[in-house]
């Protein structure tokens, strides 16, 4: 090699030192102005981060609560080379989610791209945008108003589940809700009823053993690696349950698209089976339409009904679970929701009607405490792609934000005697709470497109229920365990013991 090309070579590597060095000393600079626990060189606080699903959010919890004295709702950690921010008040979530600008997901949400390809959750703002802005109508009152009978159907799955644990014991139940939210978003994504409430079937179990795939992978950073986690993580384990998942909705996507095709149409096969009363619109119905029209690829549709069935079902799930705990260890707002319930529907056990869902009201309030003391998502984050302001801190480009609602939600200047259940905070009408000081599902343009979809199947799910079921806890709520995974659950499960209220016909 000649003299000229060893002084080039040496002049570029100097040249990408200094950048590196600059880049880190930029990013290093603008963090140490903010508070966070002390950080050694190169691993910064990874030595200090439990890995356990309770210990982890306990100890996020932790230093949000040490490190709130100076008014500042934020603090930094570095998760070895990689700055993170976690941000637990108002005013530091509302510059966050109401900027334009900072909308892409950091990098552990690509570990659910297996599943749920490219769709709304983590695509970047690029393709997320027009997506998002032609998915939305979708879930316009219009349309959902339709899926209340899907709902009340599968709720009385569910009842029948829980008589047969009824009487003198305390049973878990986490899983059998689960398994009837499951029923209802793959009914009401794909028009599919899998009847996971009553029968195994292996995209059940597919779905059961992938979400636990990605929690663990994410709490595994020597699996960070593709081909690590291909060839000594769980690589292959998850590639099997990806084709069982991408087979089931693929066969049903396409059987579904023939359908349309051979009756001219999915409008026209739509207004053909109401007429027959044999099936109602399905989110797969409309997004085959966008098909039709060209604005959305048979690609497309594959995520987002995959998106949709992965996001919309644990995260109810949960919400019911932590409802009827809450109820069980507060005997006296159960009263008052029961009271509520007797009051609309007296003896009867007819279904509930979509004009019924908007009396409830008490019901509806003590549905968004629980989202309150337990929001389903218990972090949620985002990376910065352009220098961002928060408060006196510029957050470099390539810093992770770590969003906890469940810190948010409990802030004393907005919500007094935080840790109690007190449903009546949503009744009052007259109180002055920070925009964003409650955001169970998010807030900003990139908030969770099926929040009306997840209230109104709570309230109907919950008001079949609650009808039928006196509900005692196991546990006191200061008792229970948190663990915070994919979403926030019962550790040790969810242990209740129900009594019937009125006969079921
Ligand atoms: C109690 C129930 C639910 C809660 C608490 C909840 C919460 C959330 C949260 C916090 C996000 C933001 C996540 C992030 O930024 O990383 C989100 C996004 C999303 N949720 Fe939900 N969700 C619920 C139910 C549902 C349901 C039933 C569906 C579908 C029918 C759904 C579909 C989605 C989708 C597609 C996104 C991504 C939206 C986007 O980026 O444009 N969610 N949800």
């Amino acid at each position: 090699m000649g003299l000229v090309a060893i002084l080039s070579i040496s002049a570029a590597v100097v040249w990408l030192l200094r950048m590196v060095y600059y880049k880190a000393k930029y990013i290093y600079d603008r963090m140490t102005g903010m508070q966070g626990p002390a950080a050694l060189p190169l691993i910064g606080n990874l030595h200090q981060f439990r890995f356990e699903a309770d210990e982890f959010f306990e100890q996020a919890q932790g230093l949000g609560y040490m490190l709130e004295e100076n008014g500042e709702r934020m603090c930094r950690i570095w998760f070895s080379g990689l700055p993170f921010v976690l941000i637990y008040g108002a005013e530091e979530v509302e510059a966050v989610l109401s900027s334009s600008k900072v909308l892409h997901k950091p990098f552990h949400y690509g570990f659910l791209s297996a599943w749920i390809g490219d769709g709304l959750l983590i695509s970047d703002p690029e393709k997320w945008r027009p997506r998002r802005k032609l998915l939305t109508p979708t879930f316009h009152y219009d349309i959902l108003k339709d899926f209340v009978e899907v709902y009340n159907r599968h709720a009385r799955t569910l009842c029948s589940r829980m008589y047969e644990v009824s009487g003198d014991k305390y049973s878990d139940v986490f899983h059998t809700v689960t398994l009837c939210t499951l029923d209802i978003i793959c009914e009401a994504a794909l028009g599919v009823c899998i009847d996971a409430q009553n029968k195994p079937s292996p995209y059940l179990d597919a779905v059961m053993e992938m979400k636990k795939i990605i929690f663990r992978r994410q709490l595994a950073p020597q699996y960070y690696p593709e081909f690590l986690f291909r060839w000594f993580g769980e690589g292959r384990a998850q590639e099997k349950c990806v084709k069982i998942l991408h087979d089931f909705t693929g066969t049903a996507i396409r059987a579904r698209k023939k359908m349309a095709d051979e009756a001219g149409g999915v409008q026209n096969l739509v207004e053909k089976e109401a007429r027959e009363g044999r099936r109602r619109m399905a989110f797969l119905d409309l997004m085959l339409d966008m098909n039709a029209k060209g604005d959305l690829p048979l690609e497309g549709i594959c995520e987002e009904v995959d998106t949709f069935t992965f996001e919309g079902h644990d995260t109810t799930s949960a919400s019911i679970n932590w409802f009827l705990h809450l109820m069980g260890a507060n005997q006296d707002k159960q009263r008052r929701v029961q009271y509520e319930l007797d009051e609309i529907f007296g003896d009867s056990d007819r279904d509930v009607t979509y004009e019924d869902l908007s009396r409830l009201k008490y019901l509806e309030a003590a549905i968004k405490e629980t989202l309150r003391l337990y929001p389903s998502v218990p972090i949620f984050a985002r990376q910065v792609t352009e220098d961002l302001r928060i408060k006196d801190h510029l957050l470099p480009t390539g810093t992770g934000i770590v969003i906890m609602p469940s810190m948010v939600h409990k802030d004393t200047r907005y919500w007094p005697d935080p840790e109690v259940f007190l449903p009546e905070r949503f009744l009052d009408t007259e109180a002055n709470r920070h925009p964003y000081s409650y955001i169970p599902f998010s807030a900003g343009s990139r908030n969770c497109i099926g929040q009306r979809f997840a209230l109104m199947e709570e309230k109907c799910v919950l008001a079949i229920l609650m009808r039928q079921f006196k509900v005692e806890a196991k546990l006191a709520t200061h008792d229970m365990r948190i663990a915070a995974e994919l979403i926030i659950r019962p550790m040790y499960g969810n242990d209740i013991r129900l009594t019937r209220r009125k006969a079921f016909s």
